[in-house]
């Protein structure tokens, strides 16, 4: 792969317990994504963007084993010649439903999934959702990266472990909310400077119920400088990363091989 590498994140409202709505929403919002004077390489989606957080009902509302997104995704991004990170979406599955992400090639195959591992207690995610068991690692044209949802990115050894087996990048959905952006922007911009990684981040934003979700998506390079970040409206984040800036911020300060897993 060429080391620059085009995005686009869709930072859009979510209807809670609304499917149809967001289905719709979102088509509106990957045309708008595509259809720009310089074409994305990839395009990137929130987090639970086809029910939000309905959980009382995420039995009924959640997406038969991702069918209907993944038919919706995968004629998309082979019809535009687009690579499509599919946010998240609540998955049934016959033992549960799980906060499950979907990678697109330009193709139409998936080439990754991922379900969240750590669920959120402060929105009641443990007693709704299955958690995943698997580590989210794709491979992005030719760059290896990782993958979190949204909470998972409290848990500084989950992208240590991502980074270790070799990942350049790591992509994070979420549905973030007030109060916590001061949370949001820290743990991201740690997460980046640590593992000297870029971090792409996309949230949703509006409010459902009693949650307002502020938005701030953001790309963050290797060396924690934001290259964008949107406000709290809908909008598309479009960002151009050098992929060839981690290994120069890796060897300016060599904090791989400086590690000492011996002691901790
Ligand atoms: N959807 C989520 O995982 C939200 C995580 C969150 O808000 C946090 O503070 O952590």
């Amino acid at each position: 792969m060429g080391s620059i590498f085009r995005l686009a994140l869709v930072q859009m409202h979510v209807d809670a317990g609304n499917p149809d709505a967001n289905y719709t929403r979102l088509e509106l919002k990957l045309n708008e994504a595509i259809q720009h004077a310089v074409k994305p390489d990839m395009i990137m989606l929130p987090e639970m963007w086809n029910t939000g957080y309905a959980l009382e009902q995420i039995n009924e509302l959640a997406d038969e084993n991702g069918e209907r997104t993944k038919k919706l995704l995968s004629a998309f991004s082979r019809e535009h010649n687009v690579q499509l990170f599919g946010g998240s979406i609540a998955e049934k599955r016959t033992d549960g439903v799980y906060n499950t992400t979907y990678v697109f090639n330009e193709q139409g195959e998936i080439t990754a999934q991922y379900s969240k591992i750590h669920l959120f207690r402060l929105m009641d995610e443990e007693k709704h959702l299955q958690s995943g068991d698997k580590l989210g690692q794709l491979n992005v044209s030719g760059t290896d990266a990782g993958m979190m949802i949204c909470y998972d990115i409290r848990f500084p050894e989950l992208a240590r472990k991502l980074a270790i087996n070799g990942a350049k990048l790591l992509f994070v959905p979420a549905q973030w909310p007030s109060p916590r952006l001061h949370h949001w922007r820290t743990l991201l911009m740690a997460r980046a400077i640590e593992n000297q990684m870029f971090v792409i981040a996309c949230n949703r934003c509006g409010t459902s119920g009693t949650s307002h979700f502020f938005g701030h998506s953001l790309v963050i390079d290797p060396w924690g400088e934001i290259i964008a970040e949107a406000s709290e409206e809908e909008s598309i984040v479009r960002a151009e990363i050098d992929l060839s800036l981690v290994d120069a911020v890796r060897s300016k300060i060599p904090v791989f091989e400086d590690r000492r897993p011996q002691l901790y």
